[in-house]
Protein backbone atom coordinates (compact mmCIF):
# COMPACT_ATOMS: atom_id res chain seq x y z
CA UNK A 1 0.00 0.00 0.00
CA UNK A 2 1.64 3.53 -1.10
CA UNK A 3 0.76 6.12 1.31
CA UNK A 4 1.32 9.73 0.20
CA UNK A 5 4.04 12.07 2.20
CA UNK A 6 1.81 14.55 3.60
CA UNK A 7 -0.71 11.97 4.94
CA UNK A 8 1.95 9.57 6.56
CA UNK A 9 1.56 9.54 10.20
CA UNK A 10 4.74 9.92 11.94
CA UNK A 11 5.44 7.88 15.02
CA UNK A 12 8.16 7.71 17.68
CA UNK A 13 9.20 4.10 17.09
CA UNK A 14 7.76 0.14 17.19
CA UNK A 15 5.57 -0.72 19.59
CA UNK A 16 6.36 -3.53 21.14
CA UNK A 17 4.43 -3.30 24.82
CA UNK A 18 1.25 -5.15 25.03
CA UNK A 19 -1.62 -2.16 25.20
CA UNK A 20 -4.14 -2.90 28.52
CA UNK A 21 -6.60 -2.46 25.58
CA UNK A 22 -5.51 -5.61 23.38
CA UNK A 23 -7.85 -8.41 25.16
CA UNK A 24 -10.90 -5.68 23.80
CA UNK A 25 -9.53 -5.85 19.80
CA UNK A 26 -9.59 -9.11 19.65
CA UNK A 27 -12.68 -9.82 16.91
CA UNK A 28 -12.59 -6.30 15.50
CA UNK A 29 -12.34 -6.28 12.06
CA UNK A 30 -13.03 -3.49 9.19
CA UNK A 31 -16.98 -2.87 9.10
CA UNK A 32 -18.95 0.51 8.41
CA UNK A 33 -18.34 1.20 12.04
CA UNK A 34 -14.74 0.14 12.82
CA UNK A 35 -11.46 0.37 10.97
CA UNK A 36 -8.45 -1.97 12.13
CA UNK A 37 -4.77 -0.36 11.90
CA UNK A 38 -3.47 -2.13 9.46
CA UNK A 39 -6.44 -0.45 7.45
CA UNK A 40 -6.48 3.06 5.59
CA UNK A 41 -9.22 5.28 5.10
CA UNK A 42 -9.40 7.05 1.77
CA UNK A 43 -9.50 10.52 1.31
CA UNK A 44 -11.86 11.14 -1.25
CA UNK A 45 -15.51 10.36 -0.85
CA UNK A 46 -16.70 10.17 -4.28
CA UNK A 47 -15.66 7.94 -7.37
CA UNK A 48 -14.99 11.00 -9.51
CA UNK A 49 -12.73 12.41 -7.19
CA UNK A 50 -11.14 9.65 -6.67
CA UNK A 51 -11.29 8.35 -10.17
CA UNK A 52 -9.96 11.80 -11.13
CA UNK A 53 -6.48 11.10 -9.70
CA UNK A 54 -5.77 8.75 -12.30
CA UNK A 55 -3.98 6.30 -9.95
CA UNK A 56 -4.41 2.51 -8.84
CA UNK A 57 -7.00 1.72 -6.20
CA UNK A 58 -3.65 0.63 -3.74
CA UNK A 59 -2.21 4.37 -4.34
CA UNK A 60 -5.14 6.61 -3.69
CA UNK A 61 -4.19 8.80 -0.72
CA UNK A 62 -5.69 8.05 2.51
CA UNK A 63 -5.42 8.53 6.29
CA UNK A 64 -5.02 6.45 8.80
CA UNK A 65 -7.95 5.10 11.69
CA UNK A 66 -7.85 6.47 14.82
CA UNK A 67 -8.34 4.20 17.98
CA UNK A 68 -6.85 1.75 19.79
CA UNK A 69 -3.88 -0.50 19.17
CA UNK A 70 -2.47 -3.97 20.78
CA UNK A 71 0.99 -3.28 21.00
CA UNK A 72 1.62 0.55 22.07
CA UNK A 73 4.94 2.49 22.41
CA UNK A 74 4.66 3.71 25.40
CA UNK A 75 5.27 1.78 28.79
CA UNK A 76 1.85 3.68 31.00
CA UNK A 77 3.51 3.14 34.54
CA UNK A 78 6.63 5.25 33.17
CA UNK A 79 4.84 7.43 31.02
CA UNK A 80 3.71 11.06 32.37
CA UNK A 81 1.86 13.10 30.60
CA UNK A 82 1.06 17.19 30.11
CA UNK A 83 -1.88 18.84 29.02
CA UNK A 84 -2.81 21.97 27.51
CA UNK A 85 -5.55 24.44 26.04
CA UNK A 86 -4.51 27.82 24.44
CA UNK A 87 -6.36 30.16 22.36
CA UNK A 88 -9.82 30.84 22.70
CA UNK A 89 -13.01 29.23 24.78
CA UNK A 90 -14.93 27.06 22.94
CA UNK A 91 -17.49 24.78 24.41
CA UNK A 92 -16.17 21.06 25.22
CA UNK A 93 -12.89 21.93 26.51
CA UNK A 94 -13.11 20.68 29.89
CA UNK A 95 -15.00 17.38 28.80
CA UNK A 96 -11.77 16.91 26.56
CA UNK A 97 -9.66 17.63 29.32
CA UNK A 98 -11.77 15.06 31.27
CA UNK A 99 -11.90 12.55 28.67
CA UNK A 100 -8.01 12.27 28.20
CA UNK A 101 -7.48 12.06 32.32
CA UNK A 102 -10.22 8.99 32.62
CA UNK A 103 -8.51 7.32 29.77
CA UNK A 104 -5.31 7.87 30.50
CA UNK A 105 -5.70 6.64 34.30
CA UNK A 106 -8.37 4.14 34.03
CA UNK A 107 -7.30 2.09 31.05
CA UNK A 108 -3.90 2.46 30.19
CA UNK A 109 -2.78 2.88 34.15
CA UNK A 110 -0.64 6.23 33.23
CA UNK A 111 -0.01 7.17 36.69
CA UNK A 112 1.27 10.98 36.62
CA UNK A 113 -1.03 13.50 34.33
CA UNK A 114 -0.24 17.70 34.84
CA UNK A 115 -2.06 20.36 33.15
CA UNK A 116 -0.37 23.31 32.04
CA UNK A 117 -1.68 26.71 33.16
CA UNK A 118 -3.27 29.52 30.63
CA UNK A 119 -1.66 28.05 27.79
CA UNK A 120 1.77 28.02 26.36
CA UNK A 121 2.75 30.53 28.80
CA UNK A 122 1.90 27.88 31.53
CA UNK A 123 5.52 26.22 30.29
CA UNK A 124 7.63 29.10 30.93
CA UNK A 125 8.71 29.93 34.51
CA UNK A 126 9.13 34.16 34.31
CA UNK A 127 4.99 33.38 34.36
CA UNK A 128 5.12 31.83 37.46
CA UNK A 129 2.15 29.37 36.68
CA UNK A 130 2.14 25.97 38.33
CA UNK A 131 1.40 23.36 36.75
CA UNK A 132 -2.28 21.82 37.86
CA UNK A 133 -2.17 17.51 39.09
CA UNK A 134 -4.93 15.98 37.12
CA UNK A 135 -6.50 12.86 38.46
CA UNK A 136 -9.58 11.22 38.14
CA UNK A 137 -11.02 12.84 40.88
CA UNK A 138 -10.16 16.48 40.03
CA UNK A 139 -11.71 16.09 36.39
CA UNK A 140 -14.82 13.94 37.31
CA UNK A 141 -17.26 17.06 37.12
CA UNK A 142 -15.79 19.33 35.21
CA UNK A 143 -17.65 18.94 32.11
CA UNK A 144 -20.38 20.81 34.05
CA UNK A 145 -19.00 24.29 33.15
CA UNK A 146 -18.05 25.69 30.39
CA UNK A 147 -14.30 27.20 29.70
CA UNK A 148 -10.86 25.56 30.89
CA UNK A 149 -10.24 24.44 34.17
CA UNK A 150 -6.62 25.12 33.07
CA UNK A 151 -6.95 28.67 31.62
CA UNK A 152 -6.09 29.38 28.24
CA UNK A 153 -4.41 32.16 26.60
CA UNK A 154 -3.06 33.58 23.42
CA UNK A 155 0.85 34.46 22.84
CA UNK A 156 3.76 33.57 21.30
CA UNK A 157 6.08 31.16 23.67
CA UNK A 158 9.66 29.68 23.11
CA UNK A 159 9.85 26.41 21.88
CA UNK A 160 12.71 25.83 23.69
CA UNK A 161 11.60 27.10 26.87
CA UNK A 162 8.48 24.84 26.48
CA UNK A 163 10.69 21.82 25.65
CA UNK A 164 12.70 22.82 28.44
CA UNK A 165 9.86 22.35 30.79
CA UNK A 166 8.73 18.92 29.20
CA UNK A 167 11.86 17.64 30.34
CA UNK A 168 11.75 19.16 33.55
CA UNK A 169 8.92 17.35 34.19
CA UNK A 170 9.63 14.14 32.65
CA UNK A 171 6.61 14.77 29.95
CA UNK A 172 6.81 12.04 27.57
CA UNK A 173 3.27 12.86 25.84
CA UNK A 174 1.81 16.72 25.45
CA UNK A 175 -2.13 16.88 24.52
CA UNK A 176 -2.26 20.43 22.87
CA UNK A 177 -5.96 21.11 22.83
CA UNK A 178 -6.34 24.14 20.29
CA UNK A 179 -6.93 26.03 17.04
CA UNK A 180 -4.35 26.54 13.83
CA UNK A 181 -1.81 28.72 15.81
CA UNK A 182 -1.55 26.18 18.75
CA UNK A 183 -0.81 23.54 16.10
CA UNK A 184 1.52 25.23 14.64
CA UNK A 185 2.70 26.22 17.83
CA UNK A 186 2.98 22.38 18.57
CA UNK A 187 5.09 21.87 15.52
CA UNK A 188 7.80 24.49 17.06
CA UNK A 189 7.63 22.03 19.86
CA UNK A 190 7.66 18.92 17.83
CA UNK A 191 11.02 20.01 16.55
CA UNK A 192 12.81 20.92 19.22
CA UNK A 193 11.78 17.87 20.83
CA UNK A 194 13.38 16.45 17.41
CA UNK A 195 16.71 18.35 17.51
CA UNK A 196 17.20 17.29 20.82
CA UNK A 197 16.72 13.64 20.40
CA UNK A 198 13.79 13.46 22.94
CA UNK A 199 10.91 11.11 22.51
CA UNK A 200 7.97 13.02 23.01
CA UNK A 201 4.93 12.73 21.44
CA UNK A 202 2.62 15.61 20.42
CA UNK A 203 -0.92 15.34 19.97
CA UNK A 204 -3.24 17.63 19.32
CA UNK A 205 -7.15 17.84 20.02
CA UNK A 206 -8.25 20.40 17.32
CA UNK A 207 -10.31 23.09 19.01
CA UNK A 208 -12.55 26.01 17.24
CA UNK A 209 -16.36 27.37 17.22
CA UNK A 210 -15.21 28.97 14.03
CA UNK A 211 -14.91 25.37 11.98
CA UNK A 212 -12.30 26.97 10.39
CA UNK A 213 -9.77 23.54 10.54
CA UNK A 214 -10.35 21.96 7.35
CA UNK A 215 -10.15 17.87 6.57
CA UNK A 216 -12.64 17.39 10.10
CA UNK A 217 -16.36 16.65 9.42
CA UNK A 218 -17.06 19.74 12.26
CA UNK A 219 -15.06 20.83 15.22
CA UNK A 220 -15.94 19.86 18.81
CA UNK A 221 -17.99 22.76 20.22
CA UNK A 222 -19.12 24.07 17.16
CA UNK A 223 -22.46 22.57 17.45
CA UNK A 224 -23.06 23.94 20.94
CA UNK A 225 -22.17 27.58 19.98
CA UNK A 226 -23.98 27.60 16.64
CA UNK A 227 -26.95 26.79 19.12
CA UNK A 228 -26.89 29.38 21.86
CA UNK A 229 -26.33 31.52 18.23
CA UNK A 230 -29.60 30.52 17.25
CA UNK A 231 -31.11 32.46 20.76
CA UNK A 232 -29.89 35.49 19.66
CA UNK A 233 -31.28 34.78 15.89
CA UNK A 234 -34.59 34.02 17.37
CA UNK A 235 -34.75 36.97 19.79
CA UNK A 236 -33.77 39.38 16.81
CA UNK A 237 -36.79 38.04 14.93
CA UNK A 238 -39.36 38.60 17.86
CA UNK A 239 -37.74 42.30 18.43
CA UNK A 240 -38.54 42.76 14.52
CA UNK A 241 -41.64 41.55 14.03
CA UNK A 242 -43.14 43.71 17.31
CA UNK A 243 -41.88 46.86 15.86
CA UNK A 244 -42.73 49.35 12.96
CA UNK A 245 -40.23 48.55 10.69
CA UNK A 246 -38.34 46.73 12.85
CA UNK A 247 -34.99 45.02 11.75
CA UNK A 248 -32.86 42.67 13.78
CA UNK A 249 -29.41 42.68 13.52
CA UNK A 250 -27.57 39.84 15.29
CA UNK A 251 -23.10 39.77 14.71
CA UNK A 252 -22.03 36.22 15.35
CA UNK A 253 -17.88 35.17 15.87
CA UNK A 254 -16.46 33.91 12.56
CA UNK A 255 -13.38 35.89 11.47
CA UNK A 256 -12.72 34.25 8.32
CA UNK A 257 -15.58 31.59 8.09
CA UNK A 258 -19.12 32.09 8.39
CA UNK A 259 -19.96 28.62 9.50
CA UNK A 260 -21.53 29.58 12.87
CA UNK A 261 -23.92 32.75 10.65
CA UNK A 262 -25.00 30.20 8.59
CA UNK A 263 -25.83 27.12 10.46
CA UNK A 264 -27.61 28.97 13.22
CA UNK A 265 -29.46 31.08 10.69
CA UNK A 266 -30.58 27.61 9.12
CA UNK A 267 -31.57 26.34 12.66
CA UNK A 268 -33.69 29.13 13.36
CA UNK A 269 -34.96 29.98 9.85
CA UNK A 270 -36.01 33.73 10.85
CA UNK A 271 -33.38 35.23 9.12
CA UNK A 272 -33.59 37.14 5.92
CA UNK A 273 -29.97 38.20 5.17
CA UNK A 274 -26.98 36.39 6.23
CA UNK A 275 -23.55 38.21 5.39
CA UNK A 276 -20.38 36.03 5.61
CA UNK A 277 -16.62 36.76 4.96
CA UNK A 278 -16.54 34.34 2.27
CA UNK A 279 -19.22 36.17 0.00
CA UNK A 280 -18.17 40.21 -1.34
CA UNK A 281 -21.19 42.41 -0.40
CA UNK A 282 -21.49 45.85 -1.71
CA UNK A 283 -23.55 47.93 0.41
CA UNK A 284 -25.06 50.80 -1.78
CA UNK A 285 -26.68 51.08 -5.38
CA UNK A 286 -29.61 49.53 -6.64
CA UNK A 287 -28.62 45.77 -6.59
CA UNK A 288 -27.09 46.75 -2.89
CA UNK A 289 -27.90 45.28 0.22
CA UNK A 290 -29.13 48.69 1.76
CA UNK A 291 -31.41 48.56 -1.43
CA UNK A 292 -32.42 45.27 -1.09
CA UNK A 293 -33.09 45.58 2.83
CA UNK A 294 -34.94 48.82 2.29
CA UNK A 295 -37.79 47.13 0.08
CA UNK A 296 -37.75 44.39 2.39
CA UNK A 297 -38.81 46.17 4.91
CA UNK A 298 -41.24 48.49 2.81
CA UNK A 299 -43.30 45.14 1.54
CA UNK A 300 -42.80 42.77 4.60
CA UNK A 301 -42.63 45.82 8.04
CA UNK A 302 -39.36 44.20 9.17
CA UNK A 303 -36.08 41.96 8.58
CA UNK A 304 -33.51 39.76 10.14
CA UNK A 305 -30.28 40.37 9.54
CA UNK A 306 -27.35 37.99 10.32
CA UNK A 307 -23.83 39.52 9.86
CA UNK A 308 -20.34 37.66 10.58
CA UNK A 309 -17.60 39.32 12.46
CA UNK A 310 -14.92 39.21 9.79
CA UNK A 311 -18.10 39.83 6.49
CA UNK A 312 -17.69 43.17 4.51
CA UNK A 313 -13.89 44.00 5.82
CA UNK A 314 -13.82 46.09 2.71
CA UNK A 315 -16.31 48.08 4.01
CA UNK A 316 -15.48 49.22 7.34
CA UNK A 317 -13.56 52.56 6.86
CA UNK A 318 -10.85 54.16 8.65
CA UNK A 319 -10.20 51.18 11.24
CA UNK A 320 -6.93 49.70 10.33
CA UNK A 321 -7.32 45.48 11.11
CA UNK A 322 -5.30 45.35 14.44
CA UNK A 323 -3.22 41.88 15.52
CA UNK A 324 -3.79 39.96 18.77
CA UNK A 325 -0.65 38.87 21.06
CA UNK A 326 -1.12 35.44 18.69
CA UNK A 327 -1.03 37.65 15.21
CA UNK A 328 -4.97 36.86 14.80
CA UNK A 329 -6.66 39.84 12.82
CA UNK A 330 -8.52 42.07 14.97
CA UNK A 331 -11.29 43.38 12.75
CA UNK A 332 -13.11 46.34 12.17
CA UNK A 333 -16.68 46.00 13.42
CA UNK A 334 -18.97 45.27 11.07
CA UNK A 335 -22.07 45.21 13.16
CA UNK A 336 -22.07 48.52 14.75
CA UNK A 337 -21.09 50.17 11.22
CA UNK A 338 -24.51 48.17 9.02
CA UNK A 339 -26.77 49.38 12.03
CA UNK A 340 -25.72 52.95 11.76
CA UNK A 341 -26.13 52.54 7.68
CA UNK A 342 -28.94 51.18 8.22
CA UNK A 343 -30.32 53.57 10.02
CA UNK A 344 -29.21 56.37 7.48
CA UNK A 345 -30.44 54.71 4.29
CA UNK A 346 -33.65 54.28 5.50
CA UNK A 347 -34.39 58.00 7.42
CA UNK A 348 -32.73 59.30 3.96
CA UNK A 349 -36.06 57.07 2.22
CA UNK A 350 -38.55 57.96 4.45
CA UNK A 351 -38.45 54.83 5.61
CA UNK A 352 -39.78 54.32 9.07
CA UNK A 353 -37.09 51.83 11.03
CA UNK A 354 -36.42 50.51 14.45
CA UNK A 355 -33.03 48.38 14.40
CA UNK A 356 -32.73 46.22 17.23
CA UNK A 357 -28.84 45.24 17.34
CA UNK A 358 -27.49 41.96 19.35
CA UNK A 359 -23.77 41.12 19.67
CA UNK A 360 -23.68 37.85 21.62
CA UNK A 361 -19.83 37.81 21.22
CA UNK A 362 -18.51 35.48 23.69
CA UNK A 363 -22.21 34.21 25.51
CA UNK A 364 -21.89 31.53 22.66
CA UNK A 365 -18.59 30.03 22.87
CA UNK A 366 -18.54 30.30 27.47
CA UNK A 367 -21.45 27.78 28.13
CA UNK A 368 -20.88 23.74 28.56
CA UNK A 369 -21.07 21.74 25.68
CA UNK A 370 -24.58 20.04 25.00
CA UNK A 371 -24.89 16.72 25.36
CA UNK A 372 -24.11 16.02 21.42
CA UNK A 373 -20.46 17.82 21.87
CA UNK A 374 -19.93 16.25 25.20
CA UNK A 375 -19.96 12.72 23.48
CA UNK A 376 -18.26 14.08 20.75
CA UNK A 377 -15.42 15.53 22.98
CA UNK A 378 -15.20 12.22 25.08
CA UNK A 379 -14.67 10.24 21.76
CA UNK A 380 -12.00 12.73 20.26
CA UNK A 381 -10.19 12.38 23.63
CA UNK A 382 -10.12 9.05 23.16
CA UNK A 383 -8.98 8.88 19.69
CA UNK A 384 -5.80 11.08 21.02
CA UNK A 385 -4.79 8.90 24.19
CA UNK A 386 -4.77 6.02 21.70
CA UNK A 387 -2.74 7.69 19.16
CA UNK A 388 -0.40 9.22 21.62
CA UNK A 389 0.28 5.70 23.46
CA UNK A 390 0.27 4.14 20.37
CA UNK A 391 3.61 6.97 19.41
CA UNK A 392 1.99 8.74 17.12
CA UNK A 393 3.29 12.50 17.13
CA UNK A 394 2.72 15.64 15.09
CA UNK A 395 -0.27 14.44 14.59
CA UNK A 396 -4.37 16.07 15.54
CA UNK A 397 -7.07 13.39 15.83
CA UNK A 398 -10.31 14.18 14.13
CA UNK A 399 -13.16 12.63 12.75
CA UNK A 400 -13.85 12.79 8.73
CA UNK A 401 -17.08 11.07 7.41
CA UNK A 402 -18.07 9.30 10.58
CA UNK A 403 -14.09 7.80 11.17
CA UNK A 404 -11.93 8.35 13.82
CA UNK A 405 -8.15 9.37 11.59
CA UNK A 406 -4.89 10.63 12.76
CA UNK A 407 -4.26 13.46 10.39
CA UNK A 408 -0.50 15.09 10.15
CA UNK A 409 -0.24 18.69 11.87
CA UNK A 410 1.08 20.40 8.71
CA UNK A 411 -1.86 19.02 6.83
CA UNK A 412 -4.40 20.51 9.56
CA UNK A 413 -2.75 24.18 9.21
CA UNK A 414 -2.38 23.95 5.80
CA UNK A 415 -5.60 26.18 4.68
CA UNK A 416 -8.26 27.09 6.33
CA UNK A 417 -12.32 25.25 6.36
CA UNK A 418 -14.51 28.33 4.56
CA UNK A 419 -17.74 27.92 3.57
CA UNK A 420 -17.79 27.38 0.04
CA UNK A 421 -20.13 29.92 -2.06
CA UNK A 422 -21.07 27.59 -4.70
CA UNK A 423 -21.46 24.79 -2.06
CA UNK A 424 -24.13 23.04 -1.09
CA UNK A 425 -23.88 24.39 2.52
CA UNK A 426 -24.44 28.26 0.89
CA UNK A 427 -26.84 27.09 -1.02
CA UNK A 428 -29.19 26.03 1.70
CA UNK A 429 -28.66 29.77 3.30
CA UNK A 430 -29.75 31.28 -0.07
CA UNK A 431 -32.72 28.57 -0.29
CA UNK A 432 -34.09 29.33 3.77
CA UNK A 433 -33.53 33.46 3.56
CA UNK A 434 -34.32 34.23 0.03
CA UNK A 435 -31.49 36.63 -0.57
CA UNK A 436 -30.19 37.11 -3.78
CA UNK A 437 -27.49 35.23 -4.67
CA UNK A 438 -25.46 38.61 -4.65
CA UNK A 439 -25.50 42.21 -3.52
CA UNK A 440 -24.17 44.66 -6.49
N1 LIG B 1 2.44 30.60 13.64
C1 LIG B 1 2.59 30.23 14.92
N2 LIG B 1 3.72 29.61 15.32
C2 LIG B 1 3.88 29.24 16.60
N3 LIG B 1 2.95 29.42 17.58
C3 LIG B 1 1.79 30.02 17.23
C4 LIG B 1 1.55 30.45 15.89
N4 LIG B 1 0.33 31.02 15.84
C5 LIG B 1 -0.17 30.95 17.11
N5 LIG B 1 0.70 30.34 17.93
C6 LIG B 1 0.52 30.14 19.36
O1 LIG B 1 -0.54 29.22 19.66
C7 LIG B 1 -1.34 29.69 20.74
C8 LIG B 1 -2.79 29.82 20.34
O2 LIG B 1 -2.91 30.51 19.11
P1 LIG B 1 -4.20 31.37 18.74
O3 LIG B 1 -4.07 31.80 17.33
O4 LIG B 1 -4.39 32.43 19.76
O5 LIG B 1 -5.43 30.39 18.96
P2 LIG B 1 -5.91 29.11 18.15
O6 LIG B 1 -5.01 27.98 18.50
O7 LIG B 1 -7.29 28.91 18.64
O8 LIG B 1 -5.84 29.44 16.69
C9 LIG B 1 -0.74 31.02 21.17
O9 LIG B 1 0.09 30.83 22.29
C10 LIG B 1 0.05 31.44 19.96
O10 LIG B 1 1.16 32.25 20.23
O1 LIG C 1 -10.91 35.58 22.39
P1 LIG C 1 -10.56 36.82 21.64
O2 LIG C 1 -9.08 37.07 21.65
O3 LIG C 1 -11.36 38.01 22.01
O4 LIG C 1 -10.87 36.51 20.13
C1 LIG C 1 -12.15 36.34 19.61
C2 LIG C 1 -12.06 35.34 18.49
O5 LIG C 1 -11.93 34.07 19.01
C3 LIG C 1 -12.79 33.16 18.30
O6 LIG C 1 -13.90 32.90 19.13
C4 LIG C 1 -12.09 31.87 18.02
O7 LIG C 1 -10.78 32.09 17.64
P2 LIG C 1 -9.65 30.98 17.85
O8 LIG C 1 -10.16 29.74 17.16
O9 LIG C 1 -8.43 31.55 17.23
O10 LIG C 1 -9.49 30.73 19.30
C5 LIG C 1 -13.23 33.92 17.07
O11 LIG C 1 -14.48 33.55 16.59
C6 LIG C 1 -13.21 35.33 17.58
O12 LIG C 1 -13.03 36.24 16.55
MG1 LIG D 1 -7.01 30.36 15.20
Amino acid sequence: MVVSADLAVRTLGPCRIDSPLAPRLGARETTQHSVVEEDRILFDDTLSMAGARGVPLEQLPSLEPGGPRKKIYFDPAKTRVGIVTCGGLCPGLNDVIRGLVLELSRHYGVRRIVGFRNGYRGFIPEFGEDVLDLTPEVVMHIDDEGGTILGTSRGKQDPEAIVDALERLNINILFVIGGDGTIRGAMDVVAEVERRGLKVAVVGIPKTIDNDIPYIDQSFGFQTAMSEATKSIHAASVEARSAPGGIGLVKLMGRHSGFIACYSTLAKDDADYVLIPEVPFTLDGEHGFLENLRHRVQERGHAVVVVAEGAGQEHVEGEEPGRDASGNVRFGDIGRLLRRKIVEHLDAHGVENNVRYFDPSYAIRSVPANPYDSAYCLRLAHAAVHAAMAGRTEVIVARRRRRFVHIPMALAVSRRNHVDPLGDLWMSVLEATGQPVRFG
